[in-house]
């Protein structure tokens, strides 16, 4: 049962977030927000696609929705946005509140196996299974659509994402080969197993860097050519800020990840943007330029 917490519209799209009872989460409330274009209120045999977006550390669903400013592309390429939050909350682990990177709004996008964790650190199948699960009942392909559709009545989809989330968005990308039509990220975290961050979460969520390094390390899952060739992506987009403090810091790491698409074969548009930061300033600058790039392999036939 999903409960619409509040609706608002922004471009003409109706921004809505939403509350529903989560098992992937361990039976906690999780909550989300959507960005529903106007054309998916007058759906004919059209069917409009699906775009994921998932947050970095200390983000709710809020952050993008309210610091993006998505609505006006999400219009006028026809878009449907949904964004998650970035753990469960009020899981009742002791500590869980105590740091920014780790914990509540860190779940990094991870099924833990951590004792303390396992049970509600589940946002890798809260993302790729029961979201989408949510989602597709909440908006339903029009009859007309699906009988018109050549192969699944699904929404064709997406994933884009920032920081923590464009690490969440790599690998839930390239962990499902043909699930996600395209990925793209903003300044994410694109060797985890290789940066402060990454390793204080495998460690606390899997137990091992090493156990994160193996499941979803985005540079060791794109160096795999079979993985990359059944995705069957043109290019992965990044945009980086150049003046981004987490870049050289060493914890984002782009060029490994370039290093090892390449050796595998897939091409990456890696963009450093001169002046850009790790804010929200940055993604609304080039939030418009990412939504087309997802628009345009999401609406090919
Ligand atoms: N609070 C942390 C930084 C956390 C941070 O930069 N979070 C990014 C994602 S990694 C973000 O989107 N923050 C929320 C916002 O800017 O609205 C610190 O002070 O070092």
């Amino acid at each position: 049962m999903v409960s619409v917490l509040s609706k608002t519209l922004c471009f003409g799209c109706e921004v809505q977030q939403v509350e529903h009872e989560s098992a992937a989460l361990g039976g906690l409330k999780a909550v989300f927000s959507v960005i529903v274009p106007p054309c998916l209120r007058s759906e004919g045999e059209t069917i409009t696609p699906l775009l994921y977006y998932l947050s970095g550390l200390t983000c709710t669903d809020q952050n993008f929705i309210q610091k993006a400013g998505a609505c006006r592309a999400a219009a006028q390429h026809g878009v449907l946005i949904v964004a998650p939050d970035t753990s469960p909350r009020g899981a009742g682990v002791p500590g869980e509140d105590d740091a920014y990177d780790f914990g509540t709004g860190a779940g990094f996008y991870v099924n833990a196996t951590a004792e303390a964790y396992r049970k509600h650190y589940r946002m890798y199948d809260y993302v790729t299974r029961e979201l989408p699960q949510v989602v597709h009942e909440m908006f339903p392909v029009p009859a007309a659509a699906a009988a018109a559709a050549a192969s699944s009545p699904k929404r064709p989809s997406s994933i884009f994402g920032h920081s923590m989330g464009g690490h969440g968005a790599l690998v839930c990308a390239l962990r499902n080969p043909g699930v996600y039509r395209s990925v793209s990220a903003f300044a994410p975290i694109a060797h985890p197993s290789a940066c402060p961050w990454g390793q204080k979460a495998f460690q606390g969520y899997l137990g091992s860097v090493e156990a994160g390094r193996a499941e979803y390390d985005a540079t060791e899952l794109v160096r795999d050519a079979q993985r990359v060739r059944q995705c069957g992506w043109d290019t992965i987009l990044i945009d980086q800020g150049a003046e981004d403090n987490f870049l050289h810091a060493g914890q984002l790491r782009p060029e490994d990840f370039v290093q090892a698409a390449e050796s595998a074969g897939q091409s990456v548009t890696l963009r450093y943007q001169p002046g850009y930061d790790h804010s929200y300033f940055f993604i609304q600058t080039f939030v418009d330029a990412h939504i087309a790039f997802h628009a345009k392999r999401l609406h090919a036939q």
